[in-house]
């Protein structure tokens, strides 16, 4: 699914209104059914509901959502912004709602903020798609109070009020959400791990924008969600052999680091390899054909086969002191090749080994070695715009891993939706090498490995939390549910 950028939104909110022949007013009612509905589901209507409105159309969502819970006998407390300027649409609701008996609360100053009751509920609707510049003055002010105050929920329309949907708000105060019900899509600002303390819970709410409209758009950004991932997936020949899918080279391990090979060995073989040989320190020869009897060893100083393999995956806890491995590897490699860890950090510290990165090779670092291997950023926006540029310079796909770990390939950033804290462990990037590893060998083309390699490690993940918590999850667990992510896909 693709990301549109705040302008696209508004347009799709246009043509909608066109195609359907509707009036944005109409547009706005079926959006504050659609957050009455889950409020209603939700919230406890004990409860006192303050509503804080902007004069945009986001503050309109906040009225007609207002005057619908009004007629559910909600306690609600409203309070709009004063101001000269407002949309014709927060005009409209706002004459609607003057003509019940509800009070409304104007704020010209910090002294008009009301005192919130204590396990009450926020609705903020200050500023949403339509946000152009920081919180400052009283809309600061009111969004420090509000933070300050930590009411039982903040429910946020459309995005927290203050973050902006397609550009950096790093170092910016925007109100901190606990639920965000935000219109017909994905925004690009959730994926973002420096948004994280204000983005809550995200809901999407449907509200029937233009079904067409986003095919007809250009985007830098998408999505990777469980269609995504079925489209990318090759099923497995019934008639096919051990050849037919592919033989994997790892070259992974030392001293003080066997584990993250080992890891990246069961991963790779589970992940459907059909031969995997490994290149590890002697020292775990043994080890791993007790382990993993499927695996297939050599020496570390032996021979490459240029080519014997359908894959090579290189770098899971190597230690920086294999540079004659990774430079033989970068520079005679035929097969498809990742590199992780300190394949990459070798790399990054060397300007010959960073000329030899082979075309379609997957680089997968986290945010550290990334900035090891291309240099610091402002923002975590700069440094998505990096991955794109380098993924295109180099002519590779870099996997830049984090709570949602973008792929970048050709150009376009393809943001992964599974996964979950308990990843956040030493190891969890040595499944994933395996598992990339794997799809290489088995004939996806470099993009396509490293989206769906994501999907599944994130989705094993998930999927294992039916019997481990974040805490205690391992890497090592996630084994044993890639077979049932597997299924998900068929
Ligand atoms: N897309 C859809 O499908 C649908 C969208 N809908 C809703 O519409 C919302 C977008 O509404 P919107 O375009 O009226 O913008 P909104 O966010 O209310 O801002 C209003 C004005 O505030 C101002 N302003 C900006 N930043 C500021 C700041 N920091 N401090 C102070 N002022 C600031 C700026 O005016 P300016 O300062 O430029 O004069 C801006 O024009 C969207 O989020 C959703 O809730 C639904 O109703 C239906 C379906
Ligand atoms: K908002």
């Amino acid at each position: 699914m693709k990301l549109l950028n705040a302008s696209q939104i508004h347009q799709w909110d246009q043509i909608t209104i066109q195609n359907q022949q509707l009036t944005s007013l109409e547009l706005m009612e079926r959006a504050a059914k659609k957050c009455v509905d889950w409020i209603v589901e939700n919230l406890d209507k004990k409860s006192t509901i303050y509503i804080f409105c902007g004069r945009g159309n986001n503050g309109g969502d906040g009225l007609a959502i207002a005057k619908l819970l009004l007629s559910l006998d909600f306690n609600i407390q409203v309070n709009i912004l004063a101001g000269e300027k407002s949309s014709a649409d927060f005009e409209a609701n706002l004459k609607a709602l003057k003509s019940t008996s509800l009070e409304i609360n104007e704020l010209h100053s910090a002294n008009d903020f009301p005192k919130l009751e204590a396990n009450c509920y926020v609705v903020d609707a200050l500023f949403g798609s339509g946000i152009n510049k920081p919180l400052n003055g009283l809309p600061l002010e009111l969004a420090n109070y509000l933070n300050n105050f930590s009411p039982k929920k903040v429910i946020a329309i459309d995005v927290p009020s203050g973050m902006f949907l397609d550009h950096s708000s790093y170092g910016n105060t925007i109100i901190q959400a606990d639920e965000i019900l935000t219109f017909q899509t994905y925004k690009q600002c959730f994926f973002i791990a420096e948004n994280a303390q204000y983005l809550g819970n995200i809901h999407v709410l449907d509200i029937g924008l233009d079904a067409e409209f986003p095919y007809t758009q250009e985007s830098n950004f998408e999505i990777t969600d469980a269609n995504f991932a079925k489209n990318i997936y090759q099923p497995r020949n019934p008639f096919g052999h051990k050849g037919t899918f592919g033989h994997a080279l790892l070259i992974a391990g030392s001293q003080g680091k066997y584990g993250a090979a080992l890891m990246a060995a069961h991963a790779c073989l589970r992940t459907g390899v059909g031969l995997l040989t490994c290149n590890f320190p002697e020292e775990i020869a043994m080890p791993l054909a007790i382990t993993l009897p499927e695996a297939m060893s050599m020496k570390r100083n032996e021979t490459i086969d240029w080519d014997k393999y359908k894959s090579i995956g290189i770098g899971p806890g190597l230690g920086m002191e294999s540079f004659d491995i990774i430079k033989d590897v970068l520079t005679h490699t035929k097969s498809p090749l990742l590199i992780d860890a300190d394949g990459l950090n070798m790399i990054a510290a060397n300007d010959e080994l960073k000329s030899l990165i082979p075309q379609n090779a997957i680089l997968t670092p986290h945010p550290k070695e990334f900035e090891r291997l291309f240099g610091k950023t402002a923002n975590e926006f700069d440094r998505i715009d990096l991955a794109l540029q380098k993924s295109q310079e180099l002519h590779c796909v870099i996997v830049l891993k984090g709570h949602n770990t973008l792929i970048a390939a050709d150009g376009v950033g393809y943001f992964n939706t599974t996964g979950n804290v308990g990843l956040a462990t030493g190891g969890s990037g040595d499944t994933l090498s395996g598992i990339i590893t794997s799809l290489l060998a088995q004939g996806y083309i470099s993009k396509n490995a490293a989206i769906l390699g994501v999907y599944l490690h994130g989705l094993a993940a998930d999927l294992a939390l039916s019997k481990q918590s974040v805490e205690s999850l391992l890497p090592s667990d996630l084994n044993q549910y890639l077979g049932m992510a597997f299924k998900s896909l068929g």
